[in-house]
């Protein structure tokens, strides 16, 4: 379904709650009509059966009382079965159900990965559920609010995926929530003592049998009998009583995953892009030397990094107009991204496979578009060889993505391995995928930053600019130090293009930066 991977597909979403209020609404009032009419009928009937009850056969022997009974029986009763039969029951159920068979209602598989994309979000930008709670992300506060019974359903997928950590911080502010929530009936079967009673279960996977007691004795104090927290309670007692060595401590800290992990962790957080920006040599300058075009026209350029890989940024590139229009015929072609492992094909296009590998690495929405399907490309190819000096005759097409909650690209390369990859076609043609522009088409507001780990360099999006780097080395070979990512969208709506400049077509062009190795 997908649905949940880009903003676009999550508007749609609004509109189908719209539908679901409106279709609730009606019902609720053309039923509150029926059941104050009803409501007074059983009033009436009650009032006139309670007299027949006092002596039944008094009742019906006199003639006034035996008519209006039968009376009552055959028109009265008739005229609310009819009144009932009438509602719009069958309506409602009709109207939800077809909202809910629209091609953009989420399905719980959508909710499983926006759960995971919660957690993802979590770690890497280390958020603290309990200010979650507060509706508060990264420090900024926003008015929305989740459920208690949202929090613990986090828990719970973290629980199962072996996340205890992040488990118990999601029980926890469950546990505060609900008591925010003041025990309000939100949901059937859930309160606080299934919090407590996951709660416990978590903390004993992590061994952490101390914080495991200490849930238990707040079940107990919910409710004396729980069995549950009477259970764990000998258990924990009689395994402790028996081994006294203790469970070490960073057992119950946070994981680190993978070094990967770890330093895009780092980066996408904003913790090491000051470390190259602040160099003093490293500045801003108008571009004019490339066409005659950028003498009347300079560009801003701003130097981020000038060897090793050589990164620039190209800024105001792209009007507003320009953006809203290629927004908009992007839409309807957005398709879930996949993406090429192992270097499999030269040129398989990054959507056409998606394992489930490649889908938990890739999180956004893509589409190709070029000069045929609307003339801004044609302007857009000729301004990028404007601003780049290179031939944009073998070039990919424009690939326009879209990133969701918590979408995000994990580090990659964009050119291709070789050797396996020299005999394909495409790759005989066009080359490598020799420099990258990389086009934000929006603002984000929180996270989504492009990172270069193995080049410490970290660009925060901006509406209109344009990041450029080469992916080559001068002797041809792919540079591993051009390794980036997108980082998880925390907060926004993230749209980027990607324009792949390949190298045959630079015969003639003069690409390379000063020789570095
Ligand atoms: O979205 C980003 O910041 C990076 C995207 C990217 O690297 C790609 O699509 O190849
Ligand atoms: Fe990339």
């Amino acid at each position: 379904n997908d649905v949940a991977v880009s903003v676009s597909g999550m508007e749609k979403m609004v509109t189908i709650e719209q539908n679901l209020i409106k279709t609730l609404q009606a019902y609720v009032e053309d039923n509150e009509m029926r059941v104050l009419v009803i409501k007074m009928k059983i009033k009436e009937f009650k009032e006139e059966h309670n007299k027949g009850l006092k002596n039944v056969e008094k009742y019906v022997s006199n003639p006034i009382s035996s008519f209006s009974l039968m009376r009552r029986l055959v028109f009265e009763y008739n005229d609310v079965l009819q009144l009932i039969k009438n509602s719009t029951v069958q309506d409602t159920i009709n109207q939800i159900e077809d909202n809910m068979k629209m091609e953009n209602y989420p399905n719980s598989e959508d909710v499983s990965e926006a759960t995971e994309g919660f957690i993802k979000l979590q770690s890497t930008y280390k958020l603290k559920p309990s200010e979650i709670v507060k509706g508060v992300i990264n420090g900024v506060k926003y008015p929305y609010r989740l459920h208690s019974k949202d929090l613990f359903d986090i828990g719970l997928y973290a629980f199962s995926q072996g996340h205890h950590f992040y488990a118990d911080e999601w029980f926890k502010a469950s546990l505060e929530q609900h008591m925010m929530e003041g025990g309000q009936l939100l949901f059937y079967n859930f309160d606080k003592e299934i919090i407590l009673g996951k709660a416990i279960d978590n903390k004993i996977a992590q061994l952490d049998f101390i914080q495991a007691k200490e849930y238990a004795f707040q079940l107990i104090e919910l409710n004396k009998q729980s069995s549950k927290a009477l259970e764990t309670l000998d258990k924990i007692n009689g395994f402790l009583a028996l081994n006294t060595t203790p469970v070490p401590s960073f057992m119950f800290q946070e994981p680190h995953g993978s070094l990967d992990d770890v330093i895009t962790g780092i980066g996408c957080r904003g913790e090491f892009s000051k470390m190259k920006r602040l160099s003093p040599d490293l500045t801003c300058f108008y571009e004019k030397k490339n066409h005659p075009f950028l003498k009347l026209a300079p560009i801003k350029v701003e130097i981020i990094n000038l060897e090793n890989p050589y990164i620039i940024i190209f800024h105001e590139v792209i009007s507003e107009k320009e953006i809203e229009v290629i927004k908009n015929l992007s839409k309807p072609g957005l398709t879930r991204a996949g993406v090429c492992y192992n270097d499999e094909k030269a040129t398989c296009s990054l959507d056409e496979k998606s394992s489930h590998e490649s889908r938990s690495n890739r999180k956004s929405k893509l589409v190709w578009l070029d000069e045929k399907d609307h003339e801004i490309f044609s302007i857009l190819t000729q301004r990028s060889e404007d601003m780049t000096g290179l031939s944009l005759s073998t070039s990919e097409e424009f690939q326009v993505a879209n990133y969701g909650l918590g979408g995000h690209f994990a580090q990659h390369k964009d050119y291709f391995g070789l050797p396996e990859n020299v005999e394909d076609l495409d790759y005989k043609t066009n080359g490598n995928r020799f420099a990258t522009m990389l086009f934000y088409l929006s603002d984000v507001e929180q996270g989504g930053l492009t990172i270069f780990p193995q080049a410490v360099i970290a660009v925060k999006p901006k509406k209109g600019s344009c990041v450029f780097w080469y992916n080559m080395l001068p002797n041809g070979e792919g540079n591993p130090k051009t390794i980036h990512a997108g980082c998880p969208v925390l907060v926004g709506n993230k749209w980027v293009i990607n324009k792949w400049i390949r190298a045959n077509g630079q015969m003639f062009t003069k690409p390379c930066p000063a020789g570095y190795q």
